[in-house]
């Protein structure tokens, strides 16, 4: 082994970080969320960082692998999820099926797993190998996955219902409140004019279906011919999404996760000829066999944070291809780092035909020196060494600074408590919810 490439020390550090009041089925954004900064520190001194969650449930088997890796190389990328499986419990445990039923307490993210949680944390380590690695070589991380096949990569601009402001505390931004038609076209021009998106998804799943088809149809007329998407995360019945579906016949690209689980998706795809795109019902992969057979999904939104990594990512979209299904790329809140390596995977995947989701542009804060720069809705695949970013020490520390003065209002990302600050009779909804 080079030992130059031994890792010597691993760092963690748990951010909250700005995030603007955007609704979505389960409640609204928090004004703060969490996320988990991992730094890599070699024998050979050079550092490598990602980024993942950081709720209290990632937190705890991070500082677990954290503290194991020292020793390995940062090219045993294999190795981490054995040791992860190793030192932070088996995923094959009893319980762990029923656990794999249970959706996530945000209800956006899928099957909640331990598995499912470990994966989410090994993948911010093996981006943070995968930047170490390509510092130390001279080579970009694309290069380390078997190098890009396109220079630049799309983005599609992630439309949100929101309110001007949080109720209680948060920082302000100029976006206004999005509440109606006029409001999602307005935030449509806006991304459309400052970043050049071509294509706009808008986060359903928050006003009465009919409300939400007025939305769409008013983005089809003003942006003709342009890509559109819904996603109500699962908050509709099977005739509900069918219904929605027959209205918006001809708007839609895509339909995101219309109502809840493998059975019902495949009930919905037997009777439209829309497409149906999901991070719900397919983000394992024990999740694919079904939802391939059955004809759930044609198109998967790929989350290099839930199948641990960017090797994974990889792995998913050769099955992807393998069975004709489509692959794009979904996001949740996130900073340049995350951006960073979402970039650098989405670059190396053959045939990617759909402009991928960030939440980038909602988030006015980062650890990184310099903020990437969406231009016609793309971003250039960076060819410097690793992942191309430099973390800011002093943001970092801020933002650090910040989660240990939280009196843990924040530390949870709770999406439906956030609601409650400002309309305390909020329950998250049963779904399907219409
Ligand atoms: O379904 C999706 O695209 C997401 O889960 C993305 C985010 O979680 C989004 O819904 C949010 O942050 O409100
Ligand atoms: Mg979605």
């Amino acid at each position: 082994m080079h030992t130059d490439l031994v890792i010597e020390d691993v760092r963690l550090t748990p951010i909250l970080v700005a995030d603007p009041p955007l609704l979505n089925t389960q409640g609204v954004h928090q004004p703060y969320t969490p996320r988990l900064i991992v730094e890599v520190v070699t024998r050979g001194g050079v550092t490598g960082v990602g980024e993942t969650y950081g709720d209290g449930t990632y937190l705890d088997p991070a500082n677990t692998l954290a503290r194991a890796l020292p020793g390995r190389a940062v090219t045993d990328l294999n190795g981490l999820f054995t040791l992860a499986d190793e030192v932070c419990g088996d995923s094959r445990q009893a319980g762990d099926r029923e656990a794999d039923l249970r959706v996530d307490a945000g209800g956006l993210r899928g099957v909640r797993s331990a598995e499912k949680i470990r994966l989410s944390v090994v993948s911010a380590f093996e981006v943070a190998c995968l930047d170490a690695l390509g510092k130390a070589l001279g080579l970009p991380v694309h290069a380390l996955l078997g190098g890009k096949v396109r220079d630049t990569v799309e983005y599609s601009a992630y439309l949100f219902y929101r309110w001007a402001h949080h109720p209680r505390g948060g920082e302000r931004d100029d976006w206004g409140a999005a509440l109606d038609p006029a409001g999602i076209v307005a935030q449509a021009r806006r991304f459309a004019d400052t970043y050049g998106f071509a294509s706009f998804k808008l986060k359903g799943g928050v006003f009465p279906p009919d409300q939400e088809i007025a939305a769409i149809r008013a983005l089809a007329e003003a942006f003709p011919g342009r890509p559109l998407r819904l996603d109500p995360n699962g908050a509709w019945s099977v005739p509900t999404a069918l219904y929605v579906a027959e209205q918006l016949h001809g708007a839609l690209e895509y339909l995101e996760d219309p109502t809840s689980g493998t059975e019902s998706m495949a009930a919905v795809s037997a009777a439209t000829d829309i497409p149906l795109a999901t991070n719900m019902c397919v983000t394992t992969f024990a999740e694919v066999p079904e939802a391939f057979a059955t004809g759930a999904v044609q198109i998967v939104l790929s989350d290099h944070h839930y199948w641990g990594g960017l090797h994974r990512t990889r792995e998913l979209a050769a099955l992807c291809r393998t069975f004709g299904v489509g692959l794009a790329m979904h996001s949740n809140t996130h900073l340049g780092i995350s951006l960073a390596a979402m970039t650098h995977v989405a670059a190396t995947v053959p045939g990617l035909a759909y402009a991928c989701d960030s939440h980038y542009p909602w988030q006015t804060e980062d650890v990184i020196t310099e903020r990437p720069t969406f231009t016609a809705g793309r971003l250039p695949v960076s060819d410097a060494p690793g992942l191309g970013v430099e973390l800011d020490r002093d943001r970092l520390a801020a933002l650090h600074r910040r989660w240990l003065d939280d009196d843990g209002t924040h530390r949870e990302r709770d999406d439906a408590a956030a609601m409650r600050r400002g309309d305390p009779e909020w329950v998250a909804p049963v779904i399907p919810r219409w």
